[in-house]
């Protein structure tokens, strides 16, 4: 029986030479990656290219559009999962009552951008900008992740490009230090391949799936962080698993967090890679798109299951 020991630190990967034209000098960057996707579910990234004034910009745009009157942010509001564009504060899973969030589709930009907000002024330009380059940094991880499962870095490279990308902007409010820990958003785990993470205060805990305890996810300045989702799992044929994880009120400040998730376009399906299937690994998930998922959410209320298990195939028959 494993005992509960300390974890170690989450994993912090510099992929500055992530880009070198030395395949040796990249490979070693590859391999951190591929050991914290197997081990943690996670990582943060630094030196990823995306500037400081960018994510700044996100964040402060972020705020600015919470800090908008309710009528206005209302106009966004919208019941239907569906919705290209929606503003909420309505809790779904009876847990996560204190936060308001926005989501919006982002690639291609030119598609989405102009249902984006128009206030505040500076919403679309500094969104915009910050998706635009995080789309383009998770292209640049996916392509280290499929290499360390031995697909080649240009395994889905296409696809990734076109793909899916969709932004939650989590707004929540500072927590009461009486009442201890208090949860902001309900444990889940995401859609799609990765998700990219930023956060203006700490408030992110993960648990990978053989972890017994939350671990909170530090909210190092310049970092990003970087977590597996669901598709990931099953693209992998169960190698890697996608990562629980949920949000805890900050006792000293609100807080806001962006998160981008990344995945292939919306009505394309993904399945186990056949390298990965053989013998001795059957294929362990069924094939899947992002409407699947749609139609999987309302199904999952206040159940906090992940949709990959919905995804699996018994192979103890
Ligand atoms: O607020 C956070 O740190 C988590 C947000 C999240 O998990 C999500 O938007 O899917
Ligand atoms: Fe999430």
């Amino acid at each position: 029986m494993a005992s509960h020991q300390p974890q170690q630190a989450l994993p912090v990967i510099n992929i500055a030479l992530l880009g070198d034209k030395d395949p040796a000098t990249r490979a070693l960057v590859v391999q951190d990656i591929a050991r914290a996707c197997l081990d943690r579910g996670c990582f943060q990234v630094i030196n990823h290219g995306v500037s400081k004034v960018v994510m700044d910009g996100a964040l402060e745009a972020a705020s600015e559009f919470f800090d908008m009157s309710t009528r206005y942010k209302e106009v966004h509001a919208s019941d239907d999962i569906r919705s290209p564009v929606r503003y909420d504060t309505t809790s779904r899973d009876g847990i996560s009552k204190s936060r308001s969030f926005l989501k919006h589709y982002a690639n291609p930009l030119d598609d989405w951008i102009n249902l984006w907000p128009m206030q505040p002024a500076t919403y679309r330009e500094k969104m915009g900008t910050y998706s635009m380059e995080i789309q383009s940094l998770s292209v640049q991880l996916m392509g280290a992740i499929v290499q360390g499962l031995g697909l080649g870095s240009m395994y889905l490279h296409d696809k990734l490009g076109e793909g899916l990308q969709f932004v939650a902007l989590n707004n929540y409010p500072q927590g009461s230090s009486q009442e201890g820990d208090t949860v902001g958003l309900a444990p889940h785990s995401d859609y799609g391949f990765i998700t990219i993470l930023l956060q203006s205060s700490p408030g992110l805990e993960v648990m990978h799936h053989d972890d017994h305890d939350w671990t909170p996810v530090p909210a190092i300045p310049g970092a990003l962080h970087v977590h597996l989702g669901d598709h990931l799992e099953v693209l992998s044929n169960g190698r890697l698993r996608s990562l629980m994880h949920r949000a805890i009120l900050n006792t000293d400040e609100a807080r806001i967090s962006i998160a981008s998730i990344h995945g292939v376009a919306r009505d394309e399906n993904v399945e186990c890679a056949e390298e990965l299937v053989d013998e001795g690994h059957p294929k362990m998930y069924r094939e899947s798109s992002f409407r699947d998922f749609l139609d999987f959410l309302p199904t999952n209320v206040k159940t906090y299951r992940r949709f990959v298990q919905t995804l699996k195939i018994d192979t103890a028959a």
